[in-house]
């Protein structure tokens, strides 16, 4: 025997050793040096001999069993070669469908992706230009039933490859391909003809005129690729691919046969780049046929196993395999890796992945198949293979999608008489095969008492009606009590190669709230099966998807009063969501907004953009106790919050209840903490007892941290003494502009104007707005006083406190502007300030609100704008007190103290901080 002859010198040891990572150096560095390598770990070996035609492939001598890399030019003697085809890494398969191939634009396309792939070689399978296949089998049909416009079908057949070419190709290419494609279409014309005289087409008639859209597809894409001097041939796979009936609409390939027959092909156009036809193939005996359903992903999953490929592209015209089916989920995600059973189970449960039989080719030589979208490169895709490469371990990892099967009807057998008897359900399944239905899933209950399966629901008169016949003399003893069948059922089921390992998956499941009607769960646990009602299916999709896709830290918000603050707060939201889920893994959703006439609902998250005019457009007529039933009932999100942004007291009424349900609830709303004493006491009382989140930070000093830090005193065990402040931005606003240039009505209209009053600015001149915060910090300090407890000096003039309306308020005012102007002068004349103040005298368990004068260098005579300033008297802020002073109120800085607590809520439900 013959040995081989190296041209070159061989590479480097060390740099051939990190290219065959399992080859063992023995020999010395010369070009006698030879590797042992381990054939049967290397696919691209597999398994025998192959010589590689260039530098980088492996050769092996046939009597030492040793192999040792190619260098740059070999020469083979002839009786060492097993082979012409090279196999292995260098090989890169992709499979373009007809959508890929539905224009010349998109043939050009489909072009410049192959030449972008810098494999060593390539094969391309491609299906029909989109609708072709369609057309072809319109003329079998039509000239069989003897409907002669096949005729012209046919030439429409020809005018659009024509045509195709003609934009795609030119010069000698387009005259080859035009000349090849009247010949087709001449015995095309041919055979249709036999086909009408005889009013019948055989299955191989049939298949042969089909198969002609992947032959001409191929022709034109190979051309299309030469055209850029890229050496490539075309391949009529019925030379190659050779399969045998498996079943009904069903082929299987032979491996062997095919294999030969593709080194045969190669042997003779060595082509570093091939366009081979997908779809069709060839019996044995060459008789043309196709691969049935999905033939162009199966003819490149096959192709891809003869020559080991390195990977197998199928281009597509989605980004990837979704979590869930995008139309009913619009949460769900492309999942950047799969493996092969996940696929498989996912395509069983009816998502639009790849055939199962597509899979099995490629499975068996571990070759990853990645789906891509041509129509967007950039989007890595999703690749099948044997380990998900991102199996990071975590409990959201491990269920990959969601899938559900509608239509369906549940058979339940029951009864005490099928315990411990053998044969049962080999009885009731081959009732079941007898009449032909297709069963779904299979759940028996560890008692034995029953078994419950799904068929489709067109399929189950006949299971039950054969069942009740089976089964009659047990039904009459009582051995059986009953054969149940459930209309209307889905099935939903996660599919996850982890979910075995991995406790709490089915919890999870369940806690979706979903009412389970059956469950199957296999040993190898790859996928969890749950019967349930067909009208529940969708919300039960979108909870379960949500629990496993959506972060923890997803927020659903209600937002109840758009106007100042609310709006504000909508915009500001709009503005900051994006960076929020980006940086903190924070998703807010604005699900709900309510004004006191309409409101907006959405399931999944209003777009914030345009809230307003949804808002006017969309609405629907408010109704607090719907917008509230709207909130609970959503099964998307795993938490729900409602911001109270009115000042309405019957609002901030129903906190209790919502806390009840599980809601949280956020407000700048003064009403519910300054309110009774005991429906305050009850509140907190639950809110403590509860995982309920309450927060209310901007009800004082707007978004100045006053709540917060009064808190943080006493939880750190502070013990507070005395609060004294300026605790009203409209007030602080109107004294400290009211400097003798403007009138006193006119300062109270601008602070209205800058957004500092309560929507009525007469609780702000009355002090019930201050005296609603001595309350709510007196009562945060552990004082138990009711509003009616704290004495008040009103700026209300008697006259106007019965005004019907703020505006009517606002329009008498000026009458009293002397009065104003008078305080001032004698306050001036006195070198002092006019300022509104509220304490808390924790000693004394008082509170006081009232307008006392302060000499001009006091801190309180210090303010501007509309500043607020809080000074907190406590053991350890004795000497000094600690003071919290800025800007009070408007409608930026309170929108930002609410969005600071949905924050905050949001971190104390898990986000990062
Ligand atoms: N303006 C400010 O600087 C500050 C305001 N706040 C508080 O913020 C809250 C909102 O104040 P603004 O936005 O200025 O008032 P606003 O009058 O501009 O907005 C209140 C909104 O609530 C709506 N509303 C009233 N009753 C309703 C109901 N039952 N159901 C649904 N919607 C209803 C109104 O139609 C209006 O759109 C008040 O509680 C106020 O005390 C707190 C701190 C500072
Ligand atoms: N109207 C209030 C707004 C803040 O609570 C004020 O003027 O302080
Ligand atoms: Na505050």
């Amino acid at each position: 025997m013959r040995g081989l002859a190296v041209a070159s010198p061989l590479p480097p040891a060390a740099a051939a050793a990190r290219r065959w990572p399992r080859a063992s150096f023995s020999g010395r560095e010369t070009s006698t040096q030879c590797w042992k390598y381990d054939l049967s770990q290397d696919r691209s070996l597999g398994g025998s001999l192959r010589i590689g035609q260039s530098q980088g492939s492996l050769l092996r001598h046939h009597s030492t069993n040793l192999l040792r890399p190619a260098a740059a030019a070999i020469s083979v003697e002839q009786d060492d070669i097993n082979t012409y085809l090279p196999k292995g890494d260098m090989w890169s398969v992709h499979k373009f469908g007809g959508t890929c191939m539905g224009t010349p634009q998109r043939i050009q396309s489909v072009a410049d992706i192959v030449l972008g792939d810098s494999s060593e070689r390539k094969l391309v399978i491609v299906s029909a230009m989109s609708k072709v296949t369609d057309m072809m089998y319109n003329l079998v049909h039509k000239a069989q039933s003897r409907d002669d416009s096949y005729m012209i079908a046919l030439e429409e057949v020809f005018e659009k490859h024509m045509a195709a070419a003609k934009d795609l190709l030119d010069g000698e290419d387009l005259a080859s391909f035009l000349s090849q494609l009247h010949s087709d279409v001449s015995s095309l014309r041919a055979m249709l003809s036999a086909i009408y005289i005889a009013g019948h087409a055989t299955e191989s008639f049939s298949d042969f005129v089909v198969g002609h859209g992947e032959l001409w597809s191929a022709q034109m894409l190979s051309y299309a690729i030469k055209k850029s001097g890229a050496p490539c041939s075309w391949m009529d796979t019925r030379e190659v691919l050779v399969v045998k009936p498996s079943g009904p609409n069903q082929v299987d390939p032979d491996y062997l046969e095919s294999e030969n027959r593709l080194q045969k092909w190669f042997s003779r156009q060595p082509a570093e780049i091939i366009v081979a036809t997908g779809f069709i193939a060839s019996t044995a005996e060459n008789i043309p046929t196709t691969l049935k359903r999905d033939g162009s992903d199966f003819s490149a999953a096959i192709i891809g196993s003869l020559v080991r490929a390195r990977q197998v592209t199928i281009w597509t015209d989605v980004d990837g395999v979704f979590s869930a089916d995008p139309r009913k989920v619009s949460e769900a995600v492309i999942l950047s890796t799969l493996s092969y059973q996940e696929a498989w189970e996912m395509s069983y449960f009816g998502a639009n992945v790849l055939h199962p039989r597509t899979i099995i080719p490629v499975m068996k030589d571990n070759i990853p198949i990645v789906i891509r979208n041509m129509f967007n490169i950039s989007a890595p895709g999703t690749m099948i293979c044997r380990q998900p490469a991102n199996d990071n371990g975590d409990l959201d990892a491990c269920v990959k999608s969601f899938a559900t099967i509608d239509n369906l009807a549940l058979v339940n057998v029951e009864g005490t008489g099928m315990a411990g008897v053998p044969g049962t359900s080999s009885a009731i399944f081959s009732v079941v095969k007898d009449v032909g239905a297709n069963v779904i899933m299979i759940s028996q209950a560890s008692s034995e008492h029953s078994i419950c399966f799904a068929v489709p629901e067109k399929e189950v008169a006949a299971v039950s009606a054969a069942l009740h016949v089976r089964f009659r003399e047990a039904l009459a003893v009582g051995r059986l009590s009953k054969v149940e069948v459930i209309n209307g059922c889905s099935i939903l089921a996660a599919v996850g190669l982890r979910m075995a390992s991995t406790p709490g998956v089915s919890a999870i499941l369940f806690d979706a709230n979903i009412n389970v009607r059956a469950i199957a769960q296999g040993c190898s646990e790859y996928n969890i099966t749950v019967v349930l009602k067909q009208e529940d299916c969708v919300r039960a999709l979108r909870a379960a998807h949500s629990r496993f896709f959506l972060s923890k830290t997803t927020l659903a918000v209600g937002i109840i009063g758009p106007g100042l603050i609310g709006g504000t707060l909508l915009n500001q939201l709009k503005d900051q969501a994006a960076v929020l889920k980006e940086n903190m893994n924070i998703d807010l959703r604005v699900i709900g907004i309510t004004g006191s006439s309409t409101m907006l609902l959405s399931d999944t998250g209003i777009d914030l953009t345009q809230w307003k005019e949804l808002l006017r457009k969309e609405a629907e007529p408010a109704d607090l106790a719907n917008f509230v039933r709207h909130m609970s009932d959503n099964h998307v999100f795993p938490n729900k919050v409602l911001v109270d942004c009115t000042a309405d007291t019957s609002v901030a009424s129903h906190y209790y209840d919502w806390l009840k349900k599980g809601i949280h609830v956020i407000t700048p709303n003064k009403k519910a903490n300054s309110g009774p004493l005991d429906q305050y006491l009850k509140l907190r009382t639950l809110q403590r007892a509860s995982y309920t989140h309450y927060f209310y930070e901007a009800t004082v000093g707007a978004g100045l941290p006053i709540i917060s830090t009064l808190r943080g005193l006493l939880e750190t065990g502070d013990k507070i003494l005395h609060i004294e402040g300026i605790f009203s931005g409209t007030l602080s606003y109107i004294f400290n502009n009211f400097e003798g240039t403007r009138t006193f009505s006119d300062v109270v209209a601008e602070a209205k104007e800058a957004g500092y009053t309560e929507p009525d600015p007469r609780d702000d001149l009355s002090g019930t707005d201050v005296a609603r915060k001595v309350i709510i910090l007196a009562r945060e300090s552990g004082l138990t006083l009711e509003l009616s407890d704290i004495p008040v000096k009103s700026l209300v003039p008697e006259a106007l406190a019965s005004c019907s309306s703020a505006d009517e308020f606002m329009q008498k005012l000026p009458s009293f502007d002397e009065d104003w102007a008078k305080q001032r002068s004698e306050a001036e004349a006195a070198g002092e300030v006019l300022r509104y103040v509220g304490v808390v005298d924790a000693v004394n368990q008082k509170g006081q609100v009232e307008l006392r004068r302060y000499k001009r260098d006091h801190p309180f005579a210090q303010l501007s704008g509309s500043d607020n300033i809080i000074a907190f008297t406590t053991s350890r802020y004795k000497e000094q007190p600690l003071i919290v002073r800025g800007p009070g109120a408007g409608a930026e800085v309170t929108a930002g103290g609410v969005f600071c607590d949905i924050l905050r809520l949001a971190s104390s439900l898990g986000a990062p901080s």
